[in-house]
């Protein structure tokens, strides 16, 4: 499944490349990014709500969910961040999206396959305060400190995503600072929280920890939460209710 997403981003690659060949330039969002990290840290259990209208695992979620009507919901729900799907074949997504998610003083994650410079760029073009990258899609340790670095320029806040105990110590060293557990093994789509559980005693005090996927009960939240996760970010279980405010609410009462 991996293969086929990177696949996915070929052809948007392909048109940045043109667009800069072509003496194009993206040009830097100068508005205000509100501070993702600052916002996700807490206290207490912080709240990212994810805009995902498809998944490769489930198909169509929710086509009727404006991004207008999430930004509300989300709200009122008592969300610190929102995560937003930008990848159009498997999820959905839209880059426009992230234009409507910004602009109500909560920091926006843009959430996408992204493994080259460009895509940076593209980002930066963008009102998101953060990105997420993957430590299975960059793999290198040089491309992922470079990723990162590249980020922090254009005032992006890296968020690295990692899967398996052995990338933790790569991330580290390529500088990441919030860190993503994703319970969803992207290969396979399968869920399982041991992902979490297992590798949350390794936190730093000087990091931040999200636990990713698989999340619809507040007993979850409550035990992870107290292992040492910061954040939750939480996408079907909100997306697929048609109170997503509310489901919110019984998830972090
Ligand atoms: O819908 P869930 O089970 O709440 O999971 C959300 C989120 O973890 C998932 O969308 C995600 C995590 N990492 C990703 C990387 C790419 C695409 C999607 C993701």
């Amino acid at each position: 499944m991996l293969d086929k997403f990177m696949q996915a981003k070929a052809g948007e690659l392909k048109a940045l490349r043109e667009l800069k060949a072509g003496g194009g330039t993206l040009e830097e969002y100068q508005g205000p990014r509100p501070g993702f990290r600052e916002a996700v840290a807490g206290p207490g259990p912080a709240i990212i709500a994810e805009y995902k209208r498809s998944s490769p695992s489930r198909g169509v979620i929710n086509e009727e969910l404006s991004p207008q009507k999430a930004v509300q919901e989300f709200m009122s729900g008592g969300a610190a961040a929102f995560s937003v799907l930008t990848e159009e074949e498997y999820f959905g997504g839209r880059i426009e999206y992230l234009e409507e998610f910004a602009g109500h003083g909560v920091p926006v994650l843009r959430k996408d396959f992204i493994f080259d410079y460009l895509q940076v760029e593209q980002t930066a073009a963008t009102p998101a305060s953060a990105l997420l990258l993957i430590a299975r899609v960059v793999k290198d340790l040089g491309l992922l400190s470079d990723l990162i670095r590249v980020s922090r320029i254009h005032n992006l806040e890296p968020v690295v995503e990692i899967f398996a105990p052995r990338e933790l110590d790569m991330v580290r060293q390529a500088g990441a600072d919030i860190i993503m557990v994703n319970n969803r093994d992207l290969d396979r789509l399968t869920v399982d929280l041991d992902m979490s559980r297992n590798l949350v005693p390794q936190k730093k005090p000087q990091e931040v920890w999200i636990c990713a996927s698989g999340i619809d009960n507040s007993a979850q939240v409550d035990e992870l939460y107290g292992l040492g996760f910061d954040a939750f970010l939480i996408g079907t279980s909100i997306m697929s209710c048609d109170q997503p405010g509310e489901k919110l609410k019984e998830l972090f009462p």
